[in-house]
């Protein structure tokens, strides 16, 4: 065992904990930062270069954190002296009274967020190449767009080592013994620290069954799809094409989204949100295509200057919670265990404020943003009044 004792050890090197372990060596806090795998890699949640940010949420409690969020990602790629946002607008459209697009616009309005509403006969002005679906409305998150994920996690990685933190990656956790002072253990060796974060997304109740607890979480698989233009450049981040989301049916979790060609030139990347379930090391034997006929389908119907077949399929999983808000919160039994877990699948954005929140608690300061609807106390079925 190695003698020294650090302040926090950060379970997981994905965006949450390499936030996590950012926000504590900054503050002086020596970090040890584990990842099962050697970095980078594509089994769990953050890798692949695009993710959307925006302020369209359906609660007022997400947009209060994505507006500290905003700010945080400008002072990291300030830090960075990498470019980590691109401002492209996000297209928000469904039935003006279905559930998601009337919350969203309600959100927007009622906290002043620029928003432009689109009006349907000058829609196709401003958003060619794509068919609004009859009885749908549309409005912009002008401040919306793409965060550049792999630069995102190698430039947090590269700043938490240059503020003295250590990262060990290839070694994964096999144990966890709480206590005053944490002893977690590797094939490698044990490591103690004064308090400890799990941020292992997909894997995360695997780690608290060292502690004698569980998450109600589900981890799914979904295929992230890219669609190729029929013609070059159409659907292109440089000709201001925006991301977009939809509500595709009654569920208010039956959305599919899209960020403008990017990564791969020429290709549009299309996903639908709900994927099957898997087990996270077996992620490759979950084969179901169902999300892709789904696409398929909106494809043809909304996006006629895509070819509606796949031409490249990638994978990245999700961890759900029951009702799609994350964790953040102590340990039940050890307050010097903080648990950060059950992104949902709309995690990313938030990296920075949550990397900061999961610092605040494992030093033991007062959050800066009202936890309540993270708590793990809402899973608890409850009490009978006898
Ligand atoms: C297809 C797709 C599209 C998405 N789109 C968006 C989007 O547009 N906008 C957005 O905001 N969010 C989006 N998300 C969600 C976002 O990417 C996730 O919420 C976020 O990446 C979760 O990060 P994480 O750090 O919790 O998990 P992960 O990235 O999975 O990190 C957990 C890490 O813990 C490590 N680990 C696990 N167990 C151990 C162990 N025993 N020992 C050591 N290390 C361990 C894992 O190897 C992994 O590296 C999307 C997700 C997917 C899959
Ligand atoms: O978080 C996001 O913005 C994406 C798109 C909408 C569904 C989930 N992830």
């Amino acid at each position: 065992m190695s003698s020294q004792i650090y302040d926090c050890i950060v379970i997981g090197a994905g965006i949450q904990g390499s936030c996590t372990a950012y926000y504590h060596a900054k503050n002086n806090k020596k970090t040890l930062l584990l990842e099962q795998f050697f970095l980078p890699h594509s089994r769990g949640s953050s890798h692949g270069q695009t993710r959307i940010i925006r302020k369209a949420y359906q609660q007022d409690f997400y947009l209060r954190m994505m507006e500290e969020s905003y700010k945080l990602w400008a002072e990291l790629e300030r830090d960075a002296g990498v470019q980590l946002y691109r401002c492209t607008g996000l297209l928000v459209m469904g039935p003006e009274d279905g559930q998601y697009y009337s919350a969203v616009k309600d959100v927007l309005q009622r906290n002043k967020v620029p928003t432009v509403m689109l009006k349907r006969e000058e829609f196709n002005q401003h958003i060619p190449n794509f068919n609004l679906v009859s009885g749908e409305n549309a409005l912009v998150d002008t401040s919306a767009g793409v965060l550049y994920a792999d630069k995102a996690l190698d430039s947090l990685q590269r700043l938490f080592q240059s503020h003295g933190g250590v990262i060990k990656d290839g070694e994964k956790v096999t144990g966890i013994k709480p206590g005053p002072v944490v002893t977690v253990t590797t094939a490698s060796g044990a490591y103690q620290a004064k308090s400890l974060v799990i941020t292992a997304g997909p894997w995360t109740n695997t780690l608290l069954s060292h502690t004698g607890m569980a998450l109600p979480l589900k981890v799914e698989k979904i295929n992230v799809c890219y669609w190729r233009e029929k013609v070059p450049g159409s659907y292109d981040v440089h000709n201001r094409f925006p991301c977009f989301s939809r509500q595709d049916g009654p569920e208010v979790d039956q959305i599919i989204y899209g960020l403008p060609s990017n990564e791969y030139p020429g290709l549009m990347k299309v996903c639908y949100h709900i994927g099957k379930e898997t087990d996270p090391d077996a992620r490759d034997n979950q084969t179901d295509q169902s999300d892709i006929q789904v696409l398929q389908r909106f494809v043809a119907r909304c996006m006629p200057g895509l070819v509606p077949v796949p031409a490249v399929v990638e994978s990245c999983l999700y961890t759900l919670t029951p009702d799609n808000h994350f964790v953040l919160d102590c340990h039940p039994t050890y307050s010097n265990i903080i648990i950060g877990a059950g992104f949902s699948g709309h995690g990313f954005k938030f990296g920075p404020v949550i990397g900061k929140i999961l610092y605040e608690l494992s030093t033991g300061q007062v959050p800066s943003h009202n936890l309540s609807p993270f708590k793990i106390t809402r899973f608890q079925t409850p009490k009978s009044a006898l």
